[in-house]
Formats: structure tokens, sequence, C-alpha cells
């Protein structure tokens, strides 16, 4: 028996007080997906602690007004308030306030089933020991608590639903948005998921829902919106919406195809066509069934109609406007420039992007030792076969110095360089792209450009932890003799964010993983090839050059050699400050990279 059947209200906490009396309420809502009108003028108002069903058909707009609902994407045209807050002006101040499940299996498939409800958790405000306690509780109410050290991916597709519910009240929230969330259910599991919803309703909490389970509507909620193609089409409780709509009674009849003759006694009545079903409509059970008697059809059960019959029912009017509704104006034009309204950017938050940091670092707590290998000894692998090997051919004399001298401080640059780069490409692309664990993320306070800060920070903390680590194994070998060397470690933390920049603008544009073989093989490699790191620039042609002494690697291998071996602090000073005033113009686009992605 599952904890679920037996939820506590108290477990999943109380609503707050001041709760606005109508949790949502739009007016006149537009939004385009490029030139698709996905929302078409939805005005509707939710009342504080009901349960409220959005339905409708595939392509409605369900997920659009979701989406927005969530803080996540900001009307084209209307206004939306969430809780009290405008989503477009406030959306941190909605996301605090509410939880979503989504519709995809959103979790982070990195980290383990807890530490995916810590992780959120902290993205919340939590501390670390509120965080894991949160984590231990919603496991127990999910009934997870057997599955806390487990990846997400290895739970079955009910648990790894469980797990998103869980997610979404780690804050506590008074509005939870649940899309279509029993999806991939068992009928079991569909029962212990209403009993769920149930204690948490009763907990004081707004829940809003999309679903195509008629039946989880009459059995959860207390209003219902019907979409279609963006509009709404009725809006009401599902008892009031079912009178309205269809008679009390319905007899279902096998028709097996279109062309088949439909019984004579069914033309008096109304009737509704679904697939190779015929729906007869009556007012009382007694003319129904007095019908069937008298065909000989005694054996077909009467029933009440319901809200999937109604839904049937609206869905064959759709094309002519229901006689109590206006009749749709045609969408106004798509507000474009500066006449579009956008979502309200909040200024990067240090504190949230620390969030991210602190995620990034509990992973790779878990997976340094395979990601060591390449980072720490392809350089040193560089260092013995090029400055060493290939060095002993070289006369050191036109160079100043020995050849692996002169390899080794340019080889500290690149690997400034990898550390931070690496992280922003292929790690942030799956992220973003692939496990769309960033998806779930920015539901929570989160926004695109905390994500991006936290990611740049956590690439400079592997550039400091790689460089520091190389500059060691050169100090042992003999190849950093300045006594300003140790300064090269902080001095090349403006290298690593020039290219983690360079990294995630280029992760924010392209569509494919394998596009990562281009910005590699004809970006990082030439320029590493050209900046100085292997000979110096003098002997490129000479446009070639000026290329090689603008690039900012360039600066760093300049820079490095300065401090490693040369103890030049003029010359460091000139290259650092190079670096320094390219960073912002990288950085400001950067943080920015993200947001189209998650946030419309
Ligand atoms: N990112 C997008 N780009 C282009 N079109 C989109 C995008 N997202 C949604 N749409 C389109 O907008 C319309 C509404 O989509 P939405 O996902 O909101 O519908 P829905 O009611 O949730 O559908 P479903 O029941 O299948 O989940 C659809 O026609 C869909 O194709």
């Amino acid at each position: 028996m599952s904890a679920l059947d037996s939820v506590d209200p108290k477990k999943v906490g109380t609503a707050v007080a001041d709760s606005p009396s109508l949790a949502v309420e739009g007016h006149d809502l537009y939004r385009w997906h490029d030139s698709h009108l996905a929302l078409a003028g939805i005005s509707l108002s939710i009342p504080a602690g009901g349960r409220h069903a959005l339905v409708g058909p595939n392509g409605a707009g369900k997920t659009t007004l979701m989406r927005m609902l969530s803080a996540t994407l900001a009307p084209d045209r209307g206004s939306l308030r969430v809780l009290g807050h405008d989503v477009a002006l406030h959306p941190r101040q909605v996301k605090a306030r509410i939880g979503v499940v989504p519709q995809g299996m959103t979790y982070d498939n990195e980290i383990l089933v807890r530490e995916n409800l810590t992780t959120f958790g902290r993205y919340h405000g939590l501390s670390g020991r509120s965080a894991a306690a949160r984590a231990d509780e919603l496991l127990e109410t999910v009934d997870l608590t057997a599955h806390a050290r487990s990846m997400p991916q290895t739970l079955s597709g009910g648990m790894q639903r469980r797990l998103l519910i869980a997610r979404a009240l780690v804050n506590d929230p008074d509005l939870i948005l649940l899309d279509e969330p029993s999806t991939g259910l068992d009928p079991e599991g569909r029962l212990l998921l209403w009993d769920l919803l149930d204690a948490l309703c009763e907990s004081g909490k707004t829940l809003i829902l999309t679903t195509h389970h008629m039946d989880e509507v009459e059995r959860l909620c207390d209003g219902v919106t019907v979409l279609g193609s963006g509009r709404v089409l009725r809006s009401s409780s599902p008892r009031r919406l079912i009178t309205a709509t269809v008679p009390r009674y319905v007899v279902e009849l096998g028709v097996p195809h279109s062309g088949a003759t439909e019984p004579a006694w069914t033309r008096t009545r109304t009737r509704l066509r679904v697939g190779n079903r015929l729906l007869v409509f009556g007012d009382s059970v007694t003319g129904l069934a007095g019908e069937l008697q008298v065909a000989g059809a005694e054996e077909l059960m009467v029933r009440p109609s319901s809200l999937q019959d109604a839904l049937h029912a609206l869905e064959r009017e759709r094309p002519v406007p229901p006689a109590d509704l206006p009749t749709p104006l045609p969408a106004p034009p798509r507000p474009r420039g500066r006449h579009r309204p956008r979502r309200a950017v909040p200024p990067p938050s240090l504190s949230l992007a620390g969030r991210i940091w602190w995620r990034d670092l509990t992973l790779f707590r878990k997976s340094y030792k395979t990601t060591i290998v390449p980072n720490f000894f392809e350089p040193v692998f560089s260092l013995a076969a090029l400055g060493i090997g290939l060095g002993f051919y070289v006369d050191g004399q036109a160079l100043g110095s020995s050849y692996a001298s002169f390899v080794a401080p340019g080889l500290l640059a690149v690997t400034a360089m990898n550390g931070a780069v690496f992280e922003v490409t292929y790690n942030v692309f799956v992220r973003l792209r692939h496990a769309r664990s960033y998806d779930a993320a920015v539901t929570s306070p989160v926004e695109p450009v905390d994500i991006a800060l936290g990611e740049l920070i956590w690439a400079l903390t592997r550039c400091l932890v790689y460089t520091g680590v190389y500059l060691a194994i050169l100090a042992a070998l003999g190849y950093a003799p300045a006594s300003t060397a140790l300064l090269a470690v902080p001095a090349l933390l403006p290298l690593g964010l020039v290219f983690a920049c360079a990294g995630l603008l280029f992760t924010g544009a392209v569509r494919a993983i394998n596009a990562y073989s281009y910005f590699y093989t004809l970006v990082l490699t030439p320029l590493t090839l050209i900046s100085g790191v292997f000979f110096p620039t003098e002997r490129l042609p000479a446009a070639l050059r000026a290329v090689a002494e603008v690039s900012p690697l360039h600066h760093g291998v300049e820079l490095s050699r300065s401090l490693v071996i040369e103890g030049d602090l003029t010359s460091a000073a000139g290259h650092l400050a190079w670096l320094v005033a390219l960073s912002p113009l990288l950085l400001v686009p950067a943080l920015h990279s993200l947001k189209r992605h998650l946030c419309g």
C-alpha cells in the first residue's frame, strides 16, 4: 500500500492567508508562436482555493496558457495577474508562490532523485539543511523514500510523475499548475494522484490542471474552461457545462462505418456521431429505455450524460460560434518591434546564480574522476610530447629559453580556455535541448539570466581549478621559475570568461550538438595553433599575424608567459587590461543567450 493513499493535508503545507480572492485574472490574452496564433483573445478568472481544469483538443492552447500562468511566457497582448502579480512585470514573485508539474519529464537526469528535490529547494531559496528536510518529507509524501538514491530515469513512469509532483511542492506553493498530470499513470496511479490532489486542496491550495481525461475533471474540479483554437469556448462548473450543452441522458450505439444506416428510432433525437459510435440523447431515462425496448435493443445501457459527451458536442459546433458567445473578431495584427510588450527580464541575481553553481558542484563531486583525466592530462601530454619531446630538436636560442619553457605557459593559457569553454558548450547544450532540466529551473524564481550567470561562474571555477593544478605540475617540473607565477591563476580568469561567454553564445545559437565540431575544429584549434602557444606570432604571415595578435588567446598566452617565466608585471598588466576590456562586450549578450529558449 502506498503512502499516497493516506496523504495528510498537514504534510503538504498550508496556503498563505493574504491570497487574493482570484488566483488568476486574465484579460484578452494573445500569444503568437512565430506566425501561428496560439491564444486568440482569452479572458478568464479562477478563484483562489478552487480546482480548475483547462480542457480542449490537441493544439487548443492549453500548454501555452499554462506557460503564461507559470510566468515563463508573457502574453503578446492582454494582461495576466497570477496570485495578484502581473506575470510579465513580476515573474520572480509569481514563480516564488507557484508549483509546476510539467507535461514532459523535466527532472534533472544527472543527479539523484533526492538531489532533484534538494536542488529545487535551493532554487527556491531554502538553506541546504531546510532543503534536505523538505526533500525527505516530500519523498515520504509521494512514496519515493526507497528510491531517494536512484537516478530519476531508472524509475517507472508513474514514479517519475510523482517525483515531478514532489518537486512542485518544494516551496509549499499557493497555486499548483499541473499539465496533464495523469499521463502515463495506470488506473491505480491515477487514483493515488487524485487523493494527493484532494489533500492539497483541503490544505487551501489552488489547483489548475490540463487534462484529456474528462472523468478526472468531473472527479476533481469545480471549474472547467474549454479551449478550442486558442479561444475560450465555455467556462463554468463541469455539471453546468454538461446540462447546458447536452440532454441529461444518453445511450451509445455501435455504427460500424460512416455510411451505415442509423436506426430509424434515433432520427427524432439529438444525436452525435463519434467515430463508430452514435450517441443518442434524451431528457428521461424511461423515454430512452422505452424506445430501446421497441427497437429490440434492451441490452444497451442508458447512462447520465458526461463531460466527455458535452465536449464532443462542443467540438462539433465549434465551426459555428456558440449563440451565447460573441462571434470572434479577426485577430489583431501581431505587435512587432517596440510595440511588442516584453516580459520583464529581472537583472541577474548573484544568489540565484549561486544555486545553479551549487547544483553543478553537486554533479562535479560525483563525476570529477571522469572529467579530470582529459582536462588535466591532455596539456601534460602535450607538454611532454611537444615541449620536451619535439623541443629536443628545437634550437631554444632563438626563443630565449628552452622550447619546453616556451610552450609550458602557452599550454597553461590553453588549459584556462578549455577548462572554461567545455562546461558551457556540451554540458549546457544537453541540459538546454535534451534533458531539458533548465525548463524546470525556470519555473522556480531562477531566470534564464541567473542560469547563464551561474554556468559562467561554474566555468570560471573549473578554469581556476584546472589552471591551478596545471601550474602546480609546471612548477614541480621546473617550468614556472618566476616569483609571479602564482598570479597567473587568477589573472587567466578573464581569458576563461571571454571564452566561456563565446561558448555560451554559440550554445544559445546552435540547434544540433554536431555543430560543436565546427566550433572546436574551425575556431578553437586554429586559434590555439596561431596564438603563439607553439611558436612566436612573428613567424606568421602579416595578415594572419594581425588576426592572431588581436585574439584573446594570444593575450592570454603572453599574459601567462609574462607571469610564469619572465616575471614582467608591466607586460602582464597590458594583456590583462585587454582581456578585461573585452569581457563585458561578450558578457552582456551571453547572459541573455538562453532567454529565447527558456522563456519564449
Ligand atoms: N514553440 C512553438 N512554436 C511554434 N508553434 C507552437 C509552439 N508551441 C505551441 N505551438 C503551437 O501553438 C498551438 C497551441 O499549442 P499548445 O501546446 O499550447 O496546445 P495544447 O492545447 O497544449 O495541445 P496538447 O493537448 O497537444 O498538449 C499549437 O498549434 C502548436 O502547434
